[in-house]
């Protein structure tokens, strides 16, 4: 069977999010997220969706406590989230923000790479590929508002946007900081990170698993803006304003023609990159240096 959950239409591909949901009525589920969104809101349990129709935004907030860790769950409701904003001709930008306090998002969860079987594996990947996928070539314009802790999978999220306004606050740190868990962030994500800050500063970045605080993250690039915390939302929108100020089909286009060969690079070997990720998940050492982090994120309350 193949993994990939999409079909071509012309030169563009179309995901199908739900396709991959097991037992997924197809046919329910796609017409309910092709509807419009309106003005009175949605959302699903774990990602709530803020829309302003007249100005042409939405603000979606992530709410999956304690630490909007990307659970299959989390992705799922945030994938078919997006695809009802995309589908929607209102909205032409997304401000990505917590509802959790103190935490934009902790990564990719923990719990679906531990102790689970290979199935559960490579389903659990083919959804976190495809909500980068998403994001990445959104036509929409994102902006994080980073109002949190933001490591890993929550960095790779922020650095998908097309900006990113981060609070000013030492904890609130960001970075790619896999190889302190013991894994290896994979090629995509390294390709996102490059293509924010550099070659040279990835290399050390990710080599060391550094997670910037606020004025480094400015610094290095990671982030665009760094704001007092209670500014953060209000920063967002104006500078959400400054890019809707430019023509979508310009700018879409722009986006697209700087994205694509990355994205691209994914969509040739989806399933290859699932099969690395699972055989590498798998492996028994690096199953215990994840059991080991995770008893020591426990370990740090007590
Ligand atoms: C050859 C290569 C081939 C293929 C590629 C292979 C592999 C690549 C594989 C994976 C890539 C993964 C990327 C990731 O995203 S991994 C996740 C990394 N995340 C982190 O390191 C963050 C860990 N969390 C924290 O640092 C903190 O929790 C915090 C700063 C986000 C928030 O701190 P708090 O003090 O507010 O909260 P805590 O008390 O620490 O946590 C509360 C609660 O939540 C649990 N938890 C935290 N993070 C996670 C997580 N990511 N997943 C699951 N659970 C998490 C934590 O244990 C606490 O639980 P309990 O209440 O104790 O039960």
């Amino acid at each position: 069977m193949a993994l990939v959950a999409g079909m071509r239409v012309g030169s563009r591909v179309l995901f199908r999010p739900w396709a991959w949901l097991p037992g997924a009525a197809l046919g329910r589920k796609e017409s309910a997220a092709r509807g419009r969104v309106g003005a009175r809101g949605f959302g699903s349990q774990r990602v709530l969706v803020e829309p302003d129709p007249a100005a042409g935004i939405a603000v979606m907030k992530l709410k999956s406590p304690p630490v909007n860790s990307l659970s299959l769950e989390l992705l799922t409701e945030f994938v078919i989230s997006l695809e009802k904003l995309e589908n929607d001709k209102t909205f032409r930008g997304i401000i990505l923000t917590s509802d959790c306090p103190g935490v934009f998002s902790a990564g990719l969860d923990l719990m679906e790479m531990c102790g689970k079987n290979p199935a559960h594996y490579a389903e659990y990947w083919k959804a976190v590929q495809e909500l980068w996928l998403r994001l990445y070539l959104s036509n929409l314009v994102l902006i994080a508002a980073i109002n949190g802790a933001c490591p890993a999978g929550g960095c790779l999220i922020s650095l998908t946007c097309d900006y990113r306004v981060l609070a000013d606050n030492p904890k609130y740190v960001i970075g790619l900081n896999e190889t302190l868990l013991g894994i290896v962030a994979p090629f995509w994500f390294k390709d996102t990170l490059v293509n924010t800050i550099g070659h040279r500063t990835s290399e050390r970045a990710l080599q060391l698993g550094i997670l910037f605080p606020p004025a480094e993250a400015l610094q290095v690039g990671m982030v665009d803006k760094v704001v007092p915390e209670d500014q953060v939302q209000s920063t967002a929108l104006s500078v959400m304003a400054q890019w809707l100020s430019i023509p979508d089909h310009a700018r879409q286009l722009t986006k697209n023609m700087m994205r694509k060969a990355t994205a691209d690079r994914l969509v040739k070997q989806r399933d290859s990159d699932i099969q690395n990720f699972v055989g590498f998940i798998s492996r028994d050492s690096i199953q215990k240096s994840l059991q080991v982090y995770l008893g020591k994120l426990r370990q740090k309350k007590g």
